[in-house]
């Protein structure tokens, strides 16, 4: 039986138009429309999106706006908008909305068991938060031995730690109110160094974890837990231990007060989760006022999302962008070049919200999915990209997409650097669509002075083949605003190509069985009975045994 997205008229089309020997050309389609960038770059929400050096035409891009049609794809995201249970495995709504807009935006959540305010919920919460937030930088929360707080320290994994330790570094223009240190690995070489350089008396910490139950936090908060009382004596629980939780139940047994924990429902999913409690860190260390304008550029986004029409919508035409190549193209990879250093975390981040998100082989049926979706995300800041794997996206046998994110104005005063930064990332862009035939590139090793036996021999290795595509989004300033519509737009495009392909966004299955086996092979490490495990694990327990482990 063909899967009912197969079955659509659109999705003929693309087929046959991704078949075209020209459907990757970028570099004809460029140097023959002077005005491809005016026709091919849109705003919102105060960013630009440039999709000129991608091989998308007007026929193209009609046809993937119909499949985006014939998917029903804004419908499914005005559900979810309307709190309605779009995690269907779970029976969640989505409503990470909720937590960026203003008190009376009315949002309501489906909890399957009747439907509940999400806007109070969340208001009641931020107002909360605003308050501790005061209480901490004017010194009337203060440790268990009456220091204020120097440190917040915040332990959390996936997206209880990378959301919130992304943006508390992409803001670093903004004056440090907390040192903030965030520590995720359950690698004891992570908390060691961290625990070894803070002082007690003064560090807040904050157990940043939805379930209250991921054994890596929690692991982690036991041992800082341990740490505090040895340098403190109990009391420095209640008083410096703050839970970002929506386990009431397990972060009371671990003795943290309710004046402390900061909750949320689970209709916010783990890796949507930066713009409310989960949040805090980044208010502790930036400011509340950073923090309000953060969740301010979001539900800019979030409104442009909701209303701007299909051929003008960001979040829309960055996912049909991403399907055309990940899904029609078959670029199973693509990467996230920030040019700028403060978003060195940004591929981090996207990682887990595109790869957890949409690294799924089934759609909301449980039908398999004859048709790739996401790629495998990867990404470094430029220009440090262009000395590491930027080779294999000029000259790899494989096509790679790249996004290119561009910060106009720096936060710095070396005008001379940026405009080097600058200048690094336009010509990146403009070498992978265009590049350089081995015709011009002979031509210019013979114009040089080389002889010709010698530029013969060089040019099919100096051949850049071009037509390799990359997206470009640009930010004026990195901002707690802008970056607050870049991350809404990177999620509502994940949302958008998950509603386009069938499937579900909001659930995670394919991490569980790891943890399972996690919890088989803890016991044989600690006594070196190996007898239930695997053959191929049972040796490696026994070699690691052996070594000392
Ligand atoms: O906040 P928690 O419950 O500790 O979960 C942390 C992370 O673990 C996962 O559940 C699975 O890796 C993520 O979705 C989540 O962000």
């Amino acid at each position: 039986m063909q899967h009912p997205l197969t079955a659509t008229e659109p999705w003929a089309r693309l087929a046959a138009l991704a078949a075209r020997p020209d459907a990757g050309a970028i570099r004809r389609r460029l140097l023959e429309d002077p005005n491809r960038f005016a026709r091919l770059s849109r705003t919102g929400a105060g960013l630009l999106l440039d999709l000129s050096r991608t091989a998308l035409d007007d026929t193209t891009l009609e046809a993937l706006l119909a499949l985006a049609e014939a998917a029903r794809v804004t419908e499914k995201l005005a559900a979810m908008a309307r709190g309605e249970i779009v995690n269907t495995t779970e029976r969640r709504a989505a409503l990470h909305m909720a937590l960026r807009a203003p008190r009376d935006a009315g949002f309501r959540a489906d909890t399957g068991n009747g439907w509940e305010d999400a806007s109070a919920i969340v208001h009641a919460e931020l107002g909360r938060m605003r308050q501790f937030v005061a209480e901490v930088h004017e010194g009337r929360a203060r440790g268990a031995t009456g220091a204020p707080f120097a440190s917040v320290l915040n332990l959390g994994i996936g997206g209880s730690d990378l959301g919130p330790a992304m943006v508390t570094e992409a803001l670093a223009a903004l004056p440090a109110r907390l040192d903030a240190r965030f520590v995720s690995n359950v690698d004891g070489h992570a908390l060691a160094p961290v625990l070894a350089s803070l002082d007690p008396a003064r560090t807040l910490v904050l157990v940043a974890s939805k379930t209250f139950t991921t054994q890596e936090t929690m692991a982690n908060a036991k041992v800082v837990r341990s740490w505090l009382v040895s340098a403190l004596g109990e009391g420095a629980v209640a008083a410096q231990v703050v839970a970002l939780s929506s386990n009431a139940r397990a972060v009371a047994e671990f003795g943290v007060l309710p004046e402390r924990t900061f909750g949320f429902r689970d209709w916010v999913g783990g890796r949507f989760s930066l713009w409310g409690p989960i949040g805090l860190a980044i208010a502790l260390a930036r400011g509340w006022e950073a923090f309000a304008s953060l969740l301010a550029g979001a539900h800019a986004m979030d409104r442009h999302m909701l209303t701007a029409p299909a051929a003008e919508n960001l979040p829309l035409l960055l996912a049909l962008a991403h399907t055309w190549h990940a899904t029609f193209r078959g670029h199973a990879a693509y990467a996230c070049l920030p040019y700028d250093q403060r978003l060195a975390r940004l591929p981090a981040w996207l990682q887990q919200l595109e790869m957890e998100s949409n690294g799924k082989r089934v759609d909301v049926t449980g039908q398999p999915v004859p048709f790739p979706t996401a790629p495998v995300v990867f990404g470094e800041p430029g220009t440090n990209a262009q000395h590491s794997f930027m080779q294999l996206l000029h000259q790899g046998t494989q096509v790679i997409p790249a996004d290119i994110i561009i910060v106009a104005r720096p936060d710095h005063a070396l005008a001379e650097n940026h405009r080097i930064l600058l200048a690094h990332a336009l010509a990146q862009a403009a070498a992978l669509a265009l590049g350089r035939s081995a015709a011009e590139q002979e031509g210019a090793m013979l114009a040089s002075g080389m002889d010709a036996a010698e530029a013969r021999r060089l040019s099919p290795h100096r051949h850049f083949p071009g037509d390799r595509p990359s997206i470009g989004i640009v930010l004026p300033r990195l901002e707690p605003v802008s970056l607050g519509a870049l991350l809404a737009l990177y999620e509502h495009k994940v949302a958008a190509q998950a509603a386009l392909w069938g499937i579900n966004a909001f659930d995670q299955w394919g991490v569980e069985l790891g943890k399972t086996l996690a919890a088989g092979t803890l016991p044989a490490l600690k006594t070196g009975e190996t007898g239930a495990l695997d053959p191929a694990t049972g040796g490696l327990v026994r070699a690691l045994c052996r070594m000392g482990a």
